[in-house]
Protein backbone atom coordinates (compact mmCIF):
# COMPACT_ATOMS: atom_id res chain seq x y z
CA UNK A 1 0.00 0.00 0.00
CA UNK A 2 2.75 2.24 1.30
CA UNK A 3 5.87 0.92 -0.79
CA UNK A 4 8.50 3.29 -1.54
CA UNK A 5 10.23 2.82 -4.68
CA UNK A 6 13.41 2.76 -4.09
CA UNK A 7 14.63 5.07 -6.82
CA UNK A 8 12.36 7.22 -9.29
CA UNK A 9 10.39 5.08 -11.48
CA UNK A 10 9.42 5.19 -15.15
CA UNK A 11 6.16 6.88 -14.66
CA UNK A 12 3.53 4.27 -14.90
CA UNK A 13 -0.20 4.54 -13.60
CA UNK A 14 -1.51 1.41 -12.70
CA UNK A 15 -4.74 3.00 -11.19
CA UNK A 16 -7.27 6.22 -11.93
CA UNK A 17 -7.15 8.88 -10.41
CA UNK A 18 -10.14 8.02 -8.46
CA UNK A 19 -8.56 4.89 -7.05
CA UNK A 20 -5.78 6.59 -6.20
CA UNK A 21 -7.47 9.10 -4.31
CA UNK A 22 -9.20 5.62 -2.63
CA UNK A 23 -5.81 4.18 -1.54
CA UNK A 24 -5.36 7.81 0.00
CA UNK A 25 -8.20 7.23 1.82
CA UNK A 26 -7.19 3.87 2.89
CA UNK A 27 -4.02 4.95 4.00
CA UNK A 28 -5.42 7.80 5.58
CA UNK A 29 -8.05 5.33 7.74
CA UNK A 30 -5.15 2.83 8.10
CA UNK A 31 -2.07 5.39 9.78
CA UNK A 32 -4.12 7.84 11.62
CA UNK A 33 -7.62 7.34 13.31
CA UNK A 34 -7.87 10.52 14.50
CA UNK A 35 -7.29 12.67 11.26
CA UNK A 36 -9.11 10.33 9.04
CA UNK A 37 -11.88 10.98 11.47
CA UNK A 38 -11.20 14.59 11.07
CA UNK A 39 -11.43 14.28 7.19
CA UNK A 40 -15.04 11.89 7.73
CA UNK A 41 -16.84 15.63 8.39
CA UNK A 42 -14.85 17.82 5.53
CA UNK A 43 -16.51 18.19 2.50
CA UNK A 44 -15.58 16.15 -0.31
CA UNK A 45 -13.37 18.01 -2.13
CA UNK A 46 -11.26 19.51 1.11
CA UNK A 47 -11.35 15.40 2.27
CA UNK A 48 -9.86 14.49 -0.69
CA UNK A 49 -7.33 17.01 -0.61
CA UNK A 50 -6.02 16.13 3.00
CA UNK A 51 -5.85 12.31 1.95
CA UNK A 52 -3.78 13.46 -0.74
CA UNK A 53 -1.43 15.64 1.50
CA UNK A 54 -1.23 12.72 4.54
CA UNK A 55 0.31 10.31 2.04
CA UNK A 56 2.73 12.85 0.94
CA UNK A 57 3.64 13.71 4.01
CA UNK A 58 3.39 9.66 5.25
CA UNK A 59 5.76 8.92 2.74
CA UNK A 60 7.88 11.45 3.42
CA UNK A 61 8.04 10.48 6.97
CA UNK A 62 8.05 6.66 6.55
CA UNK A 63 11.31 7.51 4.55
CA UNK A 64 13.23 7.90 7.87
CA UNK A 65 10.46 6.47 10.67
CA UNK A 66 9.35 3.44 8.03
CA UNK A 67 10.55 -0.39 7.96
CA UNK A 68 13.00 0.67 5.15
CA UNK A 69 14.28 3.67 6.88
CA UNK A 70 17.91 2.37 7.46
CA UNK A 71 18.32 2.78 3.67
CA UNK A 72 17.52 6.09 3.42
CA UNK A 73 20.31 8.77 3.28
CA UNK A 74 20.53 12.35 2.55
CA UNK A 75 20.51 11.34 -1.27
CA UNK A 76 17.49 9.73 -0.68
CA UNK A 77 15.91 12.33 0.41
CA UNK A 78 17.19 14.72 -2.61
CA UNK A 79 15.82 12.35 -4.65
CA UNK A 80 12.22 12.73 -2.76
CA UNK A 81 12.75 16.59 -2.95
CA UNK A 82 13.49 16.77 -6.08
CA UNK A 83 9.97 14.38 -6.93
CA UNK A 84 8.32 16.82 -5.17
CA UNK A 85 9.04 19.35 -7.41
CA UNK A 86 7.98 17.17 -10.04
CA UNK A 87 4.92 17.11 -9.01
CA UNK A 88 4.33 20.68 -8.09
CA UNK A 89 5.35 20.90 -12.05
CA UNK A 90 2.55 18.71 -12.88
CA UNK A 91 4.67 15.34 -13.78
CA UNK A 92 3.51 13.19 -11.15
CA UNK A 93 5.62 9.82 -10.88
CA UNK A 94 2.90 7.60 -10.16
CA UNK A 95 -0.52 7.44 -8.90
CA UNK A 96 -0.66 8.75 -5.17
CA UNK A 97 1.84 11.53 -6.42
CA UNK A 98 -0.86 12.41 -8.75
CA UNK A 99 -3.52 12.67 -6.14
CA UNK A 100 -0.78 15.95 -5.16
CA UNK A 101 -1.12 17.43 -8.17
CA UNK A 102 -4.49 17.05 -8.64
CA UNK A 103 -5.30 18.51 -5.29
CA UNK A 104 -2.44 21.24 -6.30
CA UNK A 105 -5.24 22.31 -9.17
CA UNK A 106 -7.93 22.53 -6.84
CA UNK A 107 -6.37 24.21 -4.17
CA UNK A 108 -3.32 27.14 -4.29
CA UNK A 109 -0.71 25.82 -2.00
CA UNK A 110 2.39 26.65 -1.75
CA UNK A 111 5.82 24.18 -2.42
CA UNK A 112 7.95 25.60 0.66
CA UNK A 113 6.26 24.08 4.05
CA UNK A 114 6.42 20.50 1.52
CA UNK A 115 10.09 21.55 1.47
CA UNK A 116 10.39 22.12 4.75
CA UNK A 117 9.08 19.09 6.10
CA UNK A 118 12.02 16.97 3.68
CA UNK A 119 13.97 19.31 6.04
CA UNK A 120 13.02 17.92 9.17
CA UNK A 121 13.47 14.53 8.16
CA UNK A 122 16.63 15.16 7.65
CA UNK A 123 16.95 16.63 11.00
CA UNK A 124 15.85 12.93 12.17
CA UNK A 125 18.49 11.22 9.69
CA UNK A 126 21.32 12.80 11.98
CA UNK A 127 20.05 14.34 15.36
CA UNK A 128 18.89 12.18 18.13
CA UNK A 129 19.16 14.69 21.04
CA UNK A 130 17.86 18.57 21.62
CA UNK A 131 19.30 20.16 23.97
CA UNK A 132 17.16 23.18 23.92
CA UNK A 133 13.25 23.77 23.31
CA UNK A 134 14.21 26.26 20.52
CA UNK A 135 15.89 23.60 18.76
CA UNK A 136 12.77 21.54 18.75
CA UNK A 137 10.67 24.19 18.36
CA UNK A 138 12.30 24.23 14.84
CA UNK A 139 12.17 20.64 14.08
CA UNK A 140 8.35 20.38 15.26
CA UNK A 141 7.67 23.54 13.16
CA UNK A 142 9.50 21.59 10.27
CA UNK A 143 7.25 18.01 10.55
CA UNK A 144 4.06 19.58 11.78
CA UNK A 145 3.78 23.21 11.49
CA UNK A 146 3.94 22.75 8.02
CA UNK A 147 1.32 20.65 7.88
CA UNK A 148 -0.54 22.97 9.43
CA UNK A 149 -0.09 25.02 6.72
CA UNK A 150 -0.66 22.87 3.84
CA UNK A 151 -4.32 22.19 5.97
CA UNK A 152 -4.66 25.51 6.17
CA UNK A 153 -4.47 25.87 3.01
CA UNK A 154 -7.28 23.62 2.00
CA UNK A 155 -9.66 24.63 5.05
CA UNK A 156 -9.31 28.17 4.05
CA UNK A 157 -10.53 31.06 5.89
CA UNK A 158 -13.82 32.60 6.96
CA UNK A 159 -13.38 35.77 4.13
CA UNK A 160 -17.11 37.02 5.84
CA UNK A 161 -15.70 37.39 8.93
CA UNK A 162 -15.64 41.00 9.80
CA UNK A 163 -12.13 42.74 9.35
CA UNK A 164 -10.79 45.61 10.99
CA UNK A 165 -10.82 48.83 8.92
CA UNK A 166 -7.53 49.01 8.95
CA UNK A 167 -6.67 45.63 8.15
CA UNK A 168 -5.25 44.56 4.67
CA UNK A 169 -8.10 42.09 3.73
CA UNK A 170 -9.10 39.23 5.33
CA UNK A 171 -7.27 37.47 8.72
CA UNK A 172 -4.89 34.69 8.11
CA UNK A 173 -4.54 32.01 10.91
CA UNK A 174 -0.92 31.33 9.53
CA UNK A 175 0.78 31.39 13.34
CA UNK A 176 -2.26 29.78 15.06
CA UNK A 177 -2.07 27.01 11.83
CA UNK A 178 1.87 26.22 12.74
CA UNK A 179 0.40 26.62 16.19
CA UNK A 180 -1.63 23.59 16.09
CA UNK A 181 1.15 21.38 14.01
CA UNK A 182 3.49 22.53 16.97
CA UNK A 183 0.70 21.29 19.61
CA UNK A 184 0.09 18.13 17.65
CA UNK A 185 3.98 16.98 17.35
CA UNK A 186 4.60 17.69 21.04
CA UNK A 187 1.84 15.38 21.76
CA UNK A 188 2.75 12.95 19.62
CA UNK A 189 6.82 13.29 21.37
CA UNK A 190 5.07 12.82 24.72
CA UNK A 191 3.24 9.66 23.45
CA UNK A 192 6.33 8.09 22.36
CA UNK A 193 8.97 8.51 24.76
CA UNK A 194 9.13 4.98 25.37
CA UNK A 195 9.10 4.00 21.75
CA UNK A 196 11.81 6.72 20.51
CA UNK A 197 13.86 6.03 23.83
CA UNK A 198 14.27 2.17 22.16
CA UNK A 199 15.65 3.35 19.38
CA UNK A 200 18.06 5.33 20.87
CA UNK A 201 16.08 8.83 20.26
CA UNK A 202 15.17 11.87 22.87
CA UNK A 203 13.86 14.40 21.57
CA UNK A 204 12.52 16.04 25.30
CA UNK A 205 15.06 18.90 25.53
CA UNK A 206 17.82 17.82 27.33
CA UNK A 207 17.71 21.20 29.38
CA UNK A 208 14.56 20.28 30.45
CA UNK A 209 15.43 16.98 31.76
CA UNK A 210 18.16 18.37 33.98
CA UNK A 211 15.83 21.19 35.01
CA UNK A 212 14.16 18.58 37.41
CA UNK A 213 16.87 16.84 38.20
CA UNK A 214 16.37 13.90 35.58
CA UNK A 215 19.14 12.05 33.51
CA UNK A 216 19.18 10.50 29.91
CA UNK A 217 19.75 7.28 31.48
CA UNK A 218 16.93 7.41 33.68
CA UNK A 219 14.89 8.21 30.76
CA UNK A 220 16.50 5.44 28.79
CA UNK A 221 15.94 2.85 31.51
CA UNK A 222 12.36 4.38 31.70
CA UNK A 223 12.41 5.72 35.16
CA UNK A 224 9.05 6.76 36.28
CA UNK A 225 9.37 8.89 40.01
CA UNK A 226 8.09 12.44 41.09
CA UNK A 227 11.29 13.87 38.60
CA UNK A 228 9.60 12.48 35.55
CA UNK A 229 6.25 12.88 36.94
CA UNK A 230 6.79 16.81 37.02
CA UNK A 231 8.78 16.70 34.38
CA UNK A 232 6.26 15.19 31.98
CA UNK A 233 3.51 17.63 33.82
CA UNK A 234 5.73 20.39 32.28
CA UNK A 235 5.65 18.93 29.44
CA UNK A 236 1.90 18.30 29.31
CA UNK A 237 1.53 22.26 30.26
CA UNK A 238 3.67 23.79 27.02
CA UNK A 239 1.79 21.31 24.14
CA UNK A 240 -1.58 22.28 26.15
CA UNK A 241 -0.43 26.43 25.85
CA UNK A 242 0.09 25.33 21.79
CA UNK A 243 -2.97 23.96 21.72
CA UNK A 244 -4.81 27.33 23.56
CA UNK A 245 -2.56 29.68 21.03
CA UNK A 246 -3.83 27.72 17.96
CA UNK A 247 -7.86 27.69 19.17
CA UNK A 248 -7.33 31.25 18.68
CA UNK A 249 -7.02 30.51 14.65
CA UNK A 250 -9.76 28.06 14.51
CA UNK A 251 -12.61 30.60 13.96
CA UNK A 252 -10.72 32.47 10.94
CA UNK A 253 -11.39 29.18 9.39
CA UNK A 254 -13.92 28.76 6.79
CA UNK A 255 -17.14 27.75 8.36
CA UNK A 256 -17.29 24.42 6.73
CA UNK A 257 -13.49 23.70 8.45
CA UNK A 258 -14.21 24.76 11.79
CA UNK A 259 -15.85 20.88 13.14
CA UNK A 260 -13.19 19.25 11.37
CA UNK A 261 -10.09 20.95 13.12
CA UNK A 262 -12.41 21.24 16.54
CA UNK A 263 -12.85 17.33 16.25
CA UNK A 264 -9.06 16.83 15.58
CA UNK A 265 -7.34 19.13 17.53
CA UNK A 266 -9.78 17.78 20.60
CA UNK A 267 -9.13 14.34 19.67
CA UNK A 268 -5.69 14.75 19.18
CA UNK A 269 -4.93 16.94 22.26
CA UNK A 270 -6.72 14.28 24.43
CA UNK A 271 -3.82 12.33 24.38
CA UNK A 272 -1.96 14.52 26.77
CA UNK A 273 -5.01 13.57 29.17
CA UNK A 274 -4.61 9.73 28.38
CA UNK A 275 -1.06 10.21 29.16
CA UNK A 276 -1.98 11.50 32.86
CA UNK A 277 -4.77 8.76 33.15
CA UNK A 278 -1.59 6.31 32.90
CA UNK A 279 0.37 8.18 35.52
CA UNK A 280 2.70 9.50 32.68
CA UNK A 281 3.87 5.85 31.91
CA UNK A 282 4.94 6.43 28.21
CA UNK A 283 7.35 3.42 28.38
CA UNK A 284 5.24 0.40 29.08
CA UNK A 285 2.09 2.14 27.48
CA UNK A 286 0.78 4.25 24.70
CA UNK A 287 -1.36 6.13 25.26
CA UNK A 288 -4.56 6.79 22.93
CA UNK A 289 -8.00 7.99 23.04
CA UNK A 290 -10.38 4.86 22.92
CA UNK A 291 -13.29 4.92 20.29
CA UNK A 292 -16.21 5.59 22.77
CA UNK A 293 -14.10 8.81 24.27
CA UNK A 294 -13.19 9.68 20.90
CA UNK A 295 -17.40 9.69 20.09
CA UNK A 296 -17.78 11.95 23.28
CA UNK A 297 -15.54 14.25 21.81
CA UNK A 298 -17.72 15.24 18.64
CA UNK A 299 -20.43 16.80 20.43
CA UNK A 300 -18.26 18.99 22.12
CA UNK A 301 -16.64 20.09 18.85
CA UNK A 302 -19.53 20.40 17.39
CA UNK A 303 -20.37 23.42 20.19
CA UNK A 304 -17.05 24.48 20.08
CA UNK A 305 -17.68 25.03 16.45
CA UNK A 306 -20.62 27.00 16.77
CA UNK A 307 -19.13 29.78 18.53
CA UNK A 308 -17.79 32.66 16.59
C1 LIG B 1 -7.97 17.46 10.31
C2 LIG B 1 -6.79 17.75 9.48
C3 LIG B 1 -6.87 18.91 8.53
C4 LIG B 1 -5.67 17.00 9.59
C5 LIG B 1 -4.44 17.12 8.76
C6 LIG B 1 -3.96 15.70 8.50
C7 LIG B 1 -2.58 15.60 7.88
C8 LIG B 1 -2.36 16.10 6.53
C9 LIG B 1 -1.62 15.04 8.65
C10 LIG B 1 -0.24 14.73 8.17
C11 LIG B 1 0.44 13.91 9.27
C12 LIG B 1 1.78 13.32 8.87
C13 LIG B 1 1.82 11.91 8.49
C14 LIG B 1 2.88 14.12 8.88
C15 LIG B 1 4.26 13.58 8.64
C16 LIG B 1 5.15 13.82 9.88
C17 LIG B 1 4.42 13.40 11.13
C18 LIG B 1 4.28 11.96 11.42
C19 LIG B 1 3.89 14.40 11.88
C20 LIG B 1 3.13 14.12 13.08
C21 LIG B 1 1.81 13.71 12.92
C22 LIG B 1 1.43 12.47 13.64
O1 LIG B 1 0.53 11.73 12.83
P1 LIG B 1 0.12 10.30 13.39
O2 LIG B 1 -0.47 10.43 14.74
O3 LIG B 1 -0.65 9.54 12.35
O4 LIG B 1 1.54 9.66 13.49
P2 LIG B 1 1.93 8.33 14.21
O5 LIG B 1 0.65 7.64 14.63
O6 LIG B 1 2.77 8.77 15.38
O7 LIG B 1 2.70 7.58 13.19
C23 LIG B 1 2.09 14.89 13.53
C24 LIG B 1 1.87 14.95 15.00
C25 LIG B 1 1.83 16.23 12.83
C26 LIG B 1 0.33 16.49 12.81
C27 LIG B 1 0.06 17.92 12.43
C28 LIG B 1 -1.14 18.31 11.95
C29 LIG B 1 -2.24 17.35 11.72
C30 LIG B 1 -1.40 19.76 11.62
C31 LIG B 1 -2.71 20.24 12.25
C32 LIG B 1 -2.99 21.65 11.88
C33 LIG B 1 -4.09 22.04 11.16
C34 LIG B 1 -5.12 21.06 10.73
C35 LIG B 1 -4.24 23.50 10.83
C36 LIG B 1 -5.60 24.04 11.29
C37 LIG B 1 -5.68 25.51 11.14
C38 LIG B 1 -5.75 26.40 12.19
C39 LIG B 1 -5.90 27.86 11.90
C40 LIG B 1 -5.68 25.98 13.62
N1 LIG C 1 2.12 3.08 15.44
C1 LIG C 1 1.51 2.34 16.39
N2 LIG C 1 2.23 1.54 17.22
C2 LIG C 1 1.60 0.81 18.16
N3 LIG C 1 0.27 0.81 18.38
C3 LIG C 1 -0.47 1.59 17.58
C4 LIG C 1 0.10 2.39 16.56
N4 LIG C 1 -0.89 3.07 15.93
C5 LIG C 1 -2.04 2.69 16.55
N5 LIG C 1 -1.80 1.82 17.52
C6 LIG C 1 -2.79 1.18 18.39
O1 LIG C 1 -4.03 1.22 17.72
C7 LIG C 1 -5.08 1.51 18.65
C8 LIG C 1 -5.80 2.78 18.24
O2 LIG C 1 -5.00 3.93 18.63
P1 LIG C 1 -5.29 5.32 17.94
O3 LIG C 1 -6.73 5.58 17.94
O4 LIG C 1 -4.36 6.33 18.51
O5 LIG C 1 -4.83 4.95 16.49
P2 LIG C 1 -3.90 5.83 15.66
O6 LIG C 1 -4.06 5.44 14.25
O7 LIG C 1 -2.49 5.77 16.17
O8 LIG C 1 -4.47 7.31 15.86
P3 LIG C 1 -3.53 8.57 15.78
O9 LIG C 1 -2.35 8.20 14.93
O10 LIG C 1 -4.37 9.61 15.22
O11 LIG C 1 -3.14 8.78 17.23
C9 LIG C 1 -4.44 1.64 19.99
O12 LIG C 1 -4.47 0.40 20.63
C10 LIG C 1 -3.03 2.02 19.64
O13 LIG C 1 -2.14 1.61 20.69
MN1 LIG D 1 -1.09 6.79 14.37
Amino acid sequence: MLQLPKSPPKVTMRLSLEEAYEECRQITAKYSKTFYLGTRLMSEAKRRAIWAIYVWCRRTDELVDGPDAKQTTPETLDLWEARLEAIFAGHPQDELDSTLTDTLQRFPLEIQPFRDMIEGQRMDLYRSRYETFEELKLYCYRVAGTVGLMSEGVMGINRAASTAPWAEGPYHPTQEAIALGIANQLTNILRDVGEDARRGRIYLPLEDLALFDYTERDLLEGVIDERWQALMQFQIQRARKYYLQAEEGISALSPDARLPVWAATILYSNILTEIERNQYDVFNQRAYVPSWRKALCLPVAWLRAQAL
